[in-house]
């Protein structure tokens, strides 16, 4: 498949030449933008290695595998590039979500950096880099994997696999928009315990005569659904590193409210007395009663990807 994907170019090889859908609110792809060469497409190897029982297991834990380590130039300054120290050894394992032809793979090919033509189709599905966010340097894998090659990655497997998700679909599609409610609770059913990140996009916004969907309705969605919105253009780039820096941060607003909780459960376990556990009890009650500002709350934060 190329990213210009015209009508004539909408049946692109991807897939080994499955009929592609119809693209509907698509325009061609204009010429890439200059990219800093910063990922290379991930061994196949590696792919099925991430799938392997094993790892879906690790993954359900939320350990993470090591990915290949990749060389980066050291000039660049943008946040989409690295450069950084080896302080953080984790990859973090990112799944992009959708109805065919929303800009799945226009995203992760713009996280890779990796331009259109015949680069763009050897690189696969799988895209590894690193990038530097609030100063800390984080390994994303990004798979674009949803649906291809005939169904040959499982559904359930792609539901376990990852750290986060990305549902997308695309503003000038309806149809796919229902969709992505679809898979939001098909991924809440896969993964109950696990409080993963899910970050609901709206891609093509470009696309401002035939939009179908509006600004309000994606956002009163991610409130519905609990998870974070925001609109992206791969086509002008917009929003696209905001989106995947945004992903690093859900990860680890996650990670470290984990880490303190469990913090404080250590410790108030080893001291609490009979007062404070009154006092928690009615807080929880406090709390329930509360809900309905919490609503509000979330529908007032659902489109900044910095907070919880
Ligand atoms: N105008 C516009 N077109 C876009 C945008 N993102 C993607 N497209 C076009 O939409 C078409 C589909 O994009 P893809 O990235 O292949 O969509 P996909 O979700 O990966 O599709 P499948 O591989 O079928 O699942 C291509 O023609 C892209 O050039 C966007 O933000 N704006």
């Amino acid at each position: 498949m190329t990213l210009n994907g015209g009508d004539s170019g909408a049946g692109g090889s991807r897939g080994g030449g499955r009929e592609r859908e119809r693209r509907r609110g698509s325009t061609p792809w204009g010429p890439a933008p200059p990219l800093h060469r910063r990922s290379m497409p991930v061994d196949e190897r590696d792919l099925q290695a991430a799938l392997t029982p094993g790892s879906l297991a690790a993954a359900a834990a939320g350990t993470g595998t090591q990915g290949p380590r990749l060389d980066w130039p050291e000039d660049s300054e943008d946040s989409l590039s690295s450069g950084g120290s080896d302080s953080d050894e984790s990859v973090y394992k990112v799944l992009l979500l959708g109805a065919p032809g929303v800009g799945k793979s226009a995203l992760a090919r713009i996280f890779g950096g990796v331009e259109d033509g015949p680069e763009a189709e050897a690189a696969g599905h799988t895209y590894d880099r690193s990038i530097v966010v609030d100063g800390e340097e984080a390994s994303l894998m990004v798979y674009d994997i949803w649906e291809q090659d005939g169904g040959r990655w499982l559904p359930g497997h792609c539901m376990a696999m990852g750290d986060a998700y990305v549902i997308v679909y695309s503003v000038t599609d309806k149809g796919s928009f229902e969709k992505a409610s679809e898979l939001r609770v098909q991924l809440r059913r896969a993964r109950q315990t696990d409080d993963v990140p899910i970050i609901l996009v709206g891609n093509k916004s470009d696309l401002v005569r035939s939009r179908e969907v509006s600004v309000d309705e994606g956002r009163a969605c991610a409130v519905v659904f609990d998870c974070k919105f925001i609109e992206t253009s791969a086509a002008l780039h917009h929003n696209v590193q905001a989106l995947f820096e945004g992903v690093v941060r859900q990860i680890r607003l996650r990670r470290d409210s984990k880490e303190a909780n469990a913090r404080r459960q250590a410790g108030t376990r080893r001291r609490e007395s009979l007062g404070k556990k009154a006092k928690r009890f009615l807080g929880r009650i406090v709390a329930r009663n509360s809900r309905k500002m919490a609503f509000r709350a979330k529908s007032k934060s659902c489109h900044d990807l910095s907070v919880l």
